[in-house]
């Protein structure tokens, strides 16, 4: 059964179709699934307007056949626009039964791009770009057949400049990279997914949905529900943030290492005084917390070198991030989060000697070298495990580009890590739960009030 939250490869979606056809589809009925599901999407949006379908070569042109023919029964007005003839069996066959207008241009309506899906090799021709264009602005909405043309289906990455922005854009059989990948998606406009019966692939990234999180057992107590410690620095408020996200995230008290507390600290934090290699050493000390506000002089490096020498399951963020070097990950088995921003991200890659590959490249390798799930912030965020698992979430309200937000994430984190979840669980747990309290929010909401949202998003959970 088709799942709606992976998301593959080109040569992941190839070898799906390919285990269809392997089990008797046929490329042509996969086509006419794919294409009347789409038909029905664009049968909603036009609401009896007329439909231009542009069709490239390949399949993904044969998909645009199929729905013309399948508009034109319907009753709509229907023209093609193909600058090439069909290349592929499949392709040729659909145009054949295509019984409608073509054209060189059209107008009015919706525009359907099905020039080039995920089997695009290389930039647009120079007369493509200026059709497509052309034709986006004489149609009043456009919309994309599983990948728009001209972007790389792997990497979000536009191999050509100029390519109009999409206000639908429909996956065929699976979720693609592009459609979750900046820059290309802040141009998808709205995504729909129409499944063509391609089996899920163990292994293969997934996109964030809702998790299910529970209320605390019956017999819990505070311990039982896990004890975040934070770790506290030269500026206390950004601590106190992340310690305000924890305490609403799940666990069941939280310390905060400090020397003072801000005047208007919470009376639900529990604020500590004595030596860190103490208070790590308390058995009862479920998951820590270091980096936002820590600093980044010899005090921070040295807090932050007995943090990760207590071997307990851990987050960083912010400086602490600055501070992390290889020597710091060797000899661990408990859990270790890492939630760097674009910069921090970069620094890392430094610190950890990696330079090469894409945005997903170098989140997993530095999972792999630090033995730490990745949380790469960002309008696009993923998440990376060191055993391969890979998340991407869905955009968030751009509110979050606040500051504090990141303090807010790396709390909810390490409560989720203190009630009890795995790295890479906790990791999608908090990123799932910071955007929904980002939503809950509204706009121009400041990091205390995404704070005191985060128990609002826990029951969307319950
Ligand atoms: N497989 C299946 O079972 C199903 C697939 N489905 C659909 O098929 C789509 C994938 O189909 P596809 O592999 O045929 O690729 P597609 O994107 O149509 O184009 C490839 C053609 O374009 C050419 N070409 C490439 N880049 C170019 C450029 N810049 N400028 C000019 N030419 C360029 C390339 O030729 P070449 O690189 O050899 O020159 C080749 O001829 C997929 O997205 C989905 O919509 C569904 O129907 C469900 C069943
Ligand atoms: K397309």
């Amino acid at each position: 059964m088709t799942r709606s939250d992976q998301i593959f490869t080109v040569a992941q979606m190839r070898a799906a179709e390919q285990a269809l056809i392997d089990r008797g589809e046929s490329v042509g009925s996969l086509m006419e699934r794919a294409g009347k599901g789409v038909a029905d999407w664009i049968w909603r949006i036009a609401h009896g307007r007329s439909v231009t379908v542009l069709c490239g070569p390949g399949n993904n042109g044969g998909d645009g056949y199929v729905i013309a023919q399948e508009l034109a029964r319907r009753g709509t007005h229907v023209v093609v626009v193909a600058p090439s003839e069909p290349a592929t069996d499949a392709a040729r066959a659909a145009r054949e039964r295509y019984r409608g207008t073509f054209d060189t241009a059209g107008n009015g309506g919706v525009l359907v791009d099905c020039l080039f899906g995920s089997g695009l090799t290389r930039p647009l021709s120079p007369e493509l770009v200026a059709l497509l264009s052309r034709e986006a602005v004489r149609h009043s909405a456009l919309l994309a057949v599983d990948v728009p043309s001209g972007i790389d289906s792997d990497t979000g990455r536009p191999l050509n400049e100029g390519l109009p922005a999409n206000d639908v854009t429909v996956a065929l059989g699976a979720w693609k990279f592009a459609h979750w990948l900046m820059p290309a998606m802040a141009a998808m406009g709205q995504r729909r997914l129409v499944p063509i019966g391609v089996e899920p692939i163990a292994g293969a990234a997934t996109l964030l949905t809702r998790p299910h999180l529970s209320a605390p057992a019956i017999d819990a107590h505070k311990y039982t529900r896990g004890l975040v410690l934070v770790i506290g620095g030269v500026m206390p408020g950004a601590a106190q943030l992340a310690s305000e996200a924890a305490l609403r995230g799940g666990a069941g008290c939280v310390r905060l290492a400090a020397q003072g507390l801000h005047p208007s600290a919470t009376p639900d934090l529990v604020l500590k005084r004595g030596p860190l290699v103490d208070l790590l050493a308390d058995e009862r000390t479920t998951a820590v917390l270091a980096g936002p506000g820590l600093g980044l002089d010899e005090t921070a490096r040295v807090k932050l070198g007995e943090v990760l020498a207590a071997d307990r399951p851990t987050v960083l963020d912010a400086d602490a991030l600055t501070l992390l070097r290889p020597r710091h990950c060797e000899s661990r088995s408990a859990a270790l989060i890492l939630t760097p921003h674009l910069g921090e991200m970069a620094r890392l890659c430094e610190s950890f000697g990696i330079d090469e590959g894409n945005r997903i490249d170098r989140a997993t390798k530095l999972a792999q070298a630090a033995q730490a799930v990745v949380v790469a912030k960002g309008p696009d965020t993923l998440i990376a495990a060191p055993d391969g698992r890979l998340a991407l979430a869905p955009p968030a309200t751009s509110w979050l580009s606040v500051a504090g937000s990141g303090d807010v994430l790396s709390g909810i984190a390490v409560s989720r890590l203190a009630a009890g979840a795995d790295g890479f669980t906790a990791a999608c747990e908090a990123v799932w739960l910071h955007g929904e309290a980002a939503r809950l929010a509204g706009p121009a909401f400041t990091a205390s009030g995404l704070a005191r949202n985060v128990s609002e998003a826990y029951a969307a959970t319950l």
